[in-house]
Parts: C-alpha cells; sequence; structure tokens
C-alpha cells in the first residue's frame, strides 16, 4: 500500500492542528494542547486506491528531539504552508518556507511544485482583522508555483477536507513518495490525538 507523507507547516498560532483536527474528526477545537511534534496516521480511499496518509505537525515550542525544518521538506512528499491572514508575520514565514521547500525538495526546478505545495491562508473568518490580501497570497502562490487557498479551520469543513484531499492525490501521482525518508519524529494514535483535544491548554485567537 501506498504511504503518502504530508508536513503542515507555517509559524506558531496560525492554525496548523486545528486544520488537522478539523481533516481528521470533523471538528473545529477552539484550544489545541500541541506540546510535541508529531505525526497522525489516517487510512484514506483516494480515486478507489488505499493508501497511508501520515500528516506531520510540528511544535512551535522547543521540545526535545524537536527535528529541523530542513528534515521536515526531506521528510514529506507535499507540504501545506500556513498562514493566519490576520497576520502579517505569519505571511512572511509561509513565504521563506515556500522558498525554502523548492530549493530543497525540488531542487529549484519547476517540476511538480505547484501540485505539492500548498499555500493556505487560514482564519478567513477574521477578514475584519485582516493583514494580508488575497492578492497577496495568490501572488506568493503563482511565484513559488504553489496551489492557493483561503478557507477557514473554524468555518469550512468540506473546504478543508477538498484540500487535504486533493494534495494527498497529488502527492500520490507526483512520485515523490517512491524514496522513504527518515520520520522527523514519532508518531500518534487517533486516541492520542482525542487525548490532546480534551487534555487541552488554553490558547487564544
Ligand atoms: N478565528 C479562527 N481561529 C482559528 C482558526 N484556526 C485556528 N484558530 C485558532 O488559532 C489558535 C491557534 O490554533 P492552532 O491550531 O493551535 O495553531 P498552530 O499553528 O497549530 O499553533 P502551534 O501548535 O503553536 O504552532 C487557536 O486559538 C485556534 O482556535 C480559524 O480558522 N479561525
Amino acid at each position: 500500500m501506498n504511504d503518502i507523507k504530508v508536513a503542515v507547516l507555517g509559524s506558531e498560532g496560525v492554525g496548523k492542528s486545528a486544520l488537522i483536527v478539523r481533516f481528521l474528526t470533523r471538528r473545529f477545537i477552539g484550544e489545541y494542547a500541541s506540546s510535541s511534534e508529531c505525526i497522525y496516521r489516517k487510512r484514506m480511499s483516494i480515486d478507489g486506491k488505499q493508501l497511508n496518509l501520515e500528516l506531520y505537525d510540528p511544535c512551535s515550542q522547543p521540545c526535545e528531539g524537536k527535528s529541523t525544518l530542513n528534515e521536515q521538506i526531506h521528510w514529506a512528499d507535499g507540504f501545506v504552508v500556513v498562514y493566519d491572514i490576520s497576520d502579517r508575520s505569519s505571511f512572511l514565514t509561509a513565504k521563506a518556507i515556500v522558498h525554502l521547500i523548492r530549493e530543497l525538495h525540488l531542487g529549484g526546478s519547476k517540476r511538480d511544485a505547484d501540485s505539492v505545495i500548498f499555500l493556505v491562508g487560514n482564519k478567513q473568518d477574521l477578514c475584519h482583522m485582516r493583514e494580508v490580501d488575497r492578492e497577496e497570497g495568490q501572488k506568493l502562490a503563482s511565484e513559488g508555483r504553489c496551489q492557493f487557498y483561503e478557507l477557514s479551520a473554524a468555518e469550512h469543513y468540506q473546504e478543508v477536507v477538498l484540500m487535504f484531499s486533493k494534495i494527498v492525490r497529488n502527492a500520490s501521482l507526483g512520485g515523490k513518495a517512491k524514496e522513504r525518508r527518515r520520520r522527523p519524529s514519532g508518531s500518534k494514535s487517533m486516541a492520542k490525538l482525542i487525548n490532546n483535544v480534551f487534555g487541552k491548554r488554553r490558547k487564544s485567537v
């Protein structure tokens, strides 16, 4: 069975865990405990083919055995690079990550980029606090040859599912899954995910 590895990257508090949890459990969790990096596993069927998805959720805090961004990029077949539309600095971080992925993962070539790097402007429901215009996101996506989405983990379940399903499909077609790379860290089961959800620390928007 095919293994597909997708890393969800971006600066602290942009909603990486919220997007993953929304995709895996259908629920939006306002506060989420994330004191360690982890990998969630899900068995999926795409175009009638079974595959094992591994979703990497990094930890923004310093933590033991934390992998570097370079390791995370080498490990993954596909990338969801997230920023918060109400936080300009998170957009600048996303820009740097997109450029690094292009350099390290794709060797600067045009090959596969638009299908395996998705740029996501999250928290669209906070558009009254917007600091990053949609056009800026689109421009970065076209410069970095990424697919662009603006959505809200809080309000857009269908869009979140479509986005993840699409990157998994693209990564599985991209042929990058062929060479197995080292995992950035330990993995986490769905039970652990649920524990995190209920044993959470408070975060504010
Ligand atoms: N309004 C709004 N808040 C959101 C959305 N997505 C996430 N949040 C909130 O943003 C905060 C951070 O979300 P997380 O999912 O923990 O962000 P993260 O990127 O995983 O953060 P780190 O684990 O610290 O790197 C939480 O308070 C979430 O409730 C969204 O779409 N809209």
